[in-house]
């Protein structure tokens, strides 16, 4: 479940059994997709990140403003040079090689469409850039439309299209280059509230039928845990944390990441008002209440502070009740949190007073409790 560090000088980073490598160019044993340390001079500021993504896997750098998430896409899109550092990409070295030249899709925060080209000659332009001819290049651009659902829109200019339909052609320009890296700013910062969140669902679909290696930058943990299979948190240049959306979460490492991931997150399977969880790990699959009816796979998420926590069990049982083992407590602010296993693991926020009144001893079982109402759901 946690994500461990590699053993050794310039190891670092997240491996796996299957992709334990160090990076090097050496065939059959040489990582593919993006292999990256990022090394960036900016006088009091400097970047040292390691960043690691494989091919059709979905890396969210996840940081506060001016921990260096723009410098690290930056540096990764040639736009900065590296002051020490390198940047692998499927075993090639592209360390120093120009921005024009480099297999890299970049979806930028406010898009940055062309306004006097149509949808088609926007997504045609990469291609063109990389020598394809005119014909060739609406072509593979009239493919790319139909891929991400805007056939009908290949004549349109930007200022014609919503917000989401903006970010499709974006998606569909830098796509175009065929790259093996796709980069995203923000994705989802230049929409309002309302379309964010089935943009946001969308898009997670999109990146996952893809092949390259993709990196987003955000600073919206949400955006996170929806759209990326694992995240790496910066601080102040550096990765302070890294690891699947589900151990960020429950496994804070600094002040920062808890607060941001301050959710209990599961994803499972909805029919009408309870939802399956998917991966109950050891134990069987534990069910979450909503109060709303919902279809499919989904994401349900509630804060810790949300969760009651009870020695014996409630009368006018809540909906959503647990038995659970207490594993560790740790001071949260002026709230003790609670870390829980059992049927699902869980984390909740009470206050120092109903700590006492549990009185816990080591691997005790309480009942936890969640109002139906305090769980969100949305798409997967
Ligand atoms: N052109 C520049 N020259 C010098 N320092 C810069 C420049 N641009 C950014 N910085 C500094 O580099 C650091 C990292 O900035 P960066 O924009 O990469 O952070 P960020 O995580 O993307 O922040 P935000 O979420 O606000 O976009 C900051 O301390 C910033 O002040």
């Amino acid at each position: 479940m946690t994500a461990e560090r590699a053993p050794g000088a310039g190891g670092g980073g997240v491996v796996d059994g299957a992709d334990r490598g160090d990076g090097a160019d050496r065939g059959d044993g040489a990582r593919r997709g993006l292999d990256a340390r990022l090394v960036v001079d900016r006088g009091a500021f400097r970047l040292d990140a390691e960043l690691r993504a494989r091919p059709g896997e979905v890396v969210a750098v996840l940081g506060p403003n001016g921990s260096g998430k723009s410098t690290a896409l930056r540096a990764l899109a040639g736009l900065e040079s590296l002051a020490d550092g390198r940047i692998g990409l499927d075993a090639q070295d592209v360390t120093t090689m120009p921005t024009e030249r480099r297999p890299v899709g970049m979806v930028f925060q406010d898009y940055l469409l062309f306004g006097h080209l149509s949808a088609l000659d926007n997504v045609a332009f990469g291609p063109r850039c990389q020598g394809a001819g005119r014909a060739e290049a609406r072509e593979r651009a009239a493919e790319l439309l139909e891929r991400v659902g805007l056939a009908e829109y290949a004549a349109a200019r930007p200022r014609a299209l919503s917000g989401g339909q903006a970010q499709r052609v974006a998606l569909a320009r830098a796509l175009a280059v065929r790259p093996r890296l796709l980069l995203l700013d923000e994705p989802l910062a230049a929409l309002d509230v309302h379309t964010r969140a089935s943009v946001r669902s969308e898009l997670r679909r999109r990146l996952a039928d893809l092949d390259c290696a993709t990196v987003l930058v955000t600073h919206d943990p949400l955006d996170a845990m929806v759209l990326a299979d694992r995240i790496t948190v910066l601080e102040a240049g550096r990765v302070v944390q890294e690891g699947t959306p589900g151990e960020v979460a429950q496994h804070p490492r600094t002040g920062y990441v808890a607060r941001l991931v301050g959710l209990n997150l599961y994803r499972g399977s909805a029919r009408g008002t309870r939802v399956a969880l998917a991966g109950g790990a050891e134990s069987a699959p534990a069910e979450v209440s909503l109060s709303e009816r919902w279809d499919g796979e989904v994401f349900v998420a509630f804060p810790p502070r949300a969760v009651a926590l009870y020695r014996q069990r409630p009368d006018g049982t809540p909906r959503n009740l647990w038995r659970l083992r207490i594993e560790g407590v740790e001071r949260f602010g002026d709230q003790v949190r609670v870390h829980l296993e059992g049927a699902l693991p869980l984390l909740a926020d009470i206050t120092p007073e109903a700590l006492a009144e549990l009185r816990p001893v080591g691997g005790a079982e309480v009942w936890a409790a969640v109002k139906a109402t305090e769980v969100r759901c949305y798409p997967a």
